[in-house]
């Protein structure tokens, strides 16, 4: 077992996620209602944000996920002290902060690319940052580049080890010109954790404009920061001195309530995701709605249902806000098995994220993976190096098979495939899907899926 999974998982039993298999006998449509909480990609680095300011701030909210443990456990080894009022609630007091010894790092990070977003807050905090090896989902060689080029340029000393790295601000932190040689998420949430209390103006260029980060932008102008999103991708952050604790409810989770729209669609089900909102989902929706699904928007969720007609085969590049996100493709892949037609999906983002097809293909799917991408009158996204293509041809009916969860996006769409199948999976390593999908076995439950878990 690599120290990834071996992570997830005890985070995950923290979680109340103890299972490390499910067999799920397919065939049964996903009916009722779920409720999706905080986004994982804001909630961990929100926590993080905690950390800049010199007061206490309450986070609501908050899921109950391994990440979320994770960055919760590398907060406490710097002193900060969290504690969970309400279900859903952090409190995070930041006024004892300290440096932790490397190993206690390192035993925490492991299964979360969040430790990258400590270095700004920890060298405004401390004047230094020990940064070990970064987990996250393996999808790609997911290089560190544009962060370290960036802290460089506003002043940190950046020291390559055998275990991580080490930085150092020894004239402090201050503003710069920085653009990014592509709109990363997380390298534009590296500037912002930074720039906020940088002396001087950081003008950033080429920079992501997730909801999630929009998010974050919120919680640091609640805190005290100066930050204007301006046309094009330019952010300018005017640094302060200090930053105080924040109040926020975090931003529902898109990826999970496009999750269970996908799980919806390929079970022929009906699912209504309390929470969801249309705003942040409006490209899944459109998508959503060529394959053929239906939707009915309300104020407090969205319901999606398989409308009983057949499904419709789409093209679907993967991009940046507000282009169809990456972690969106895997689920919706299964119910593309559904339809009549072939299906292409172009992954422009990341350059190995259809690992999760193989199981997909034992289970009777026809998908084909291009490495090296594939041409296409209909391309919208310019070809990047890092591009790969799969082509569905449908409708296949898949049957039952063993199969090993890769990663946590590709671990829920093999969830999906199982609960369409014939027959009975056998799903392993299932703990690695409690990183991102908060109680995800009771929600089955409460949909009517037919399965049981074994540790
Ligand atoms: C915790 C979190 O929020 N994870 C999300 C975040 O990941 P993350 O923040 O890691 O993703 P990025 O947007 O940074 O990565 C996008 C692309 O840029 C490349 N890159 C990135 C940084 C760098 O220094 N050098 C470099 O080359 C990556 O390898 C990848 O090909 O955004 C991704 C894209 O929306 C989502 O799939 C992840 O769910
Ligand atoms: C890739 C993902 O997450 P992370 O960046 O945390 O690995 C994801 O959420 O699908």
């Amino acid at each position: 077992m690599n120290s990834l999974v071996e992570d997830a998982q005890k985070a995950g039993a923290r979680v109340g996620m103890t299972a490390d298999k499910i067999v799920i006998n397919g065939g049964k449509p996903l009916q009722g209602r779920i409720r999706v909480r905080g986004a994982k990609n804001l909630v961990t680095k929100a926590m993080v944000a905690s950390l800049l300011g010199d007061t206490e701030s309450l986070l609501r909210d908050v899921p109950a996920i391994s990440d979320v443990q994770v960055v919760r456990n590398l907060l406490e080894v710097h002193g900060v002290l969290v504690s969970e009022p309400e279900s859903g609630e952090l409190v995070l007091d930041p006024r004892n902060v300290k440096s932790a010894h490397f190993a206690e790092i390192d035993a925490f990070a492991g299964s979360s690319r969040i430790p990258i977003l400590f270095c700004g807050p920890l060298l405004h905090q401390l004047g230094e940052a020990f940064i070990p090896d970064l987990g996250g989902c393996r999808i790609g060689d997911r290089p560190i580049d544009f962060h370290l080029d960036a802290l460089r340029a506003m002043g940190a000393i950046v020291d390559k080890g055998y275990e991580g790295i080490h930085l150092t601000a020894p004239d402090g932190l201050h503003g710069a010109n920085i653009e990014l040689p592509y709109p990363s998420v997380g390298a534009t949430e590296q500037v912002l954790l930074t720039a906020v209390r940088a002396k001087g103006v950081t003008e950033l260029k080429n920079a992501a404009i997730e909801p999630e980060i929009m998010d974050l932008i919120a919680i640091l102008q609640k805190m005290g920061a100066i930050i204007s999103v301006e046309p094009n991708r330019v952010i300018f952050i005017e640094g302060v001195e200090s930053l105080r604790g924040y109040t926020h409810t975090a931003i529902f989770d898109r990826n999970e309530a496009a999750s269970w729209a996908s799980a919806a669609l390929a079970t022929e089900g009906d699912v209504f995701v309390e929470g969801a909102k249309q705003q942040e989902l409006m490209t899944f929706l459109n998508i959503f709605r060529k394959v053929g699904g239906a939707f009915d928007i309300e104020d407090d969720g969205i319901r999606f249902y398989h409308p009983g007609t057949p499904l419709k085969p789409v093209v679907v590049e993967t991009d940046v806000h507000p282009g169809f996100m990456t972690d969106w493709q895997q689920p919706l892949v299964v119910a593309l098995t559904k339809a009549e037609g072939v299906s292409i999906v172009h992954e422009t983002v990341y350059e190995n994220r259809f690992g999760f097809t193989e199981a997909l293909i034992e289970m009777g799917a026809d998908i084909t993976v291009h490495k090296q991408g594939l041409e296409s009158v209909t391309r919208r996204v310019p070809r990047r190096p890092l591009e790969q293509a799969a082509v569905i041809t449908g409708p296949t009916k898949l049957h039952g098979a063993d199969v090993h969860v890769p990663d946590l996006r590709g671990g829920f769409s093999h969830l999906i495939a199982a609960l369409t199948a014939e027959g009975r999976s056998t799903i392993s390593n299932v703990g690695i899907i409690s990183r991102g999908y908060e109680h995800f076995i009771d929600k089955l439950k409460t949909l009517g899926a037919d399965f049981s878990v074994a540790s």
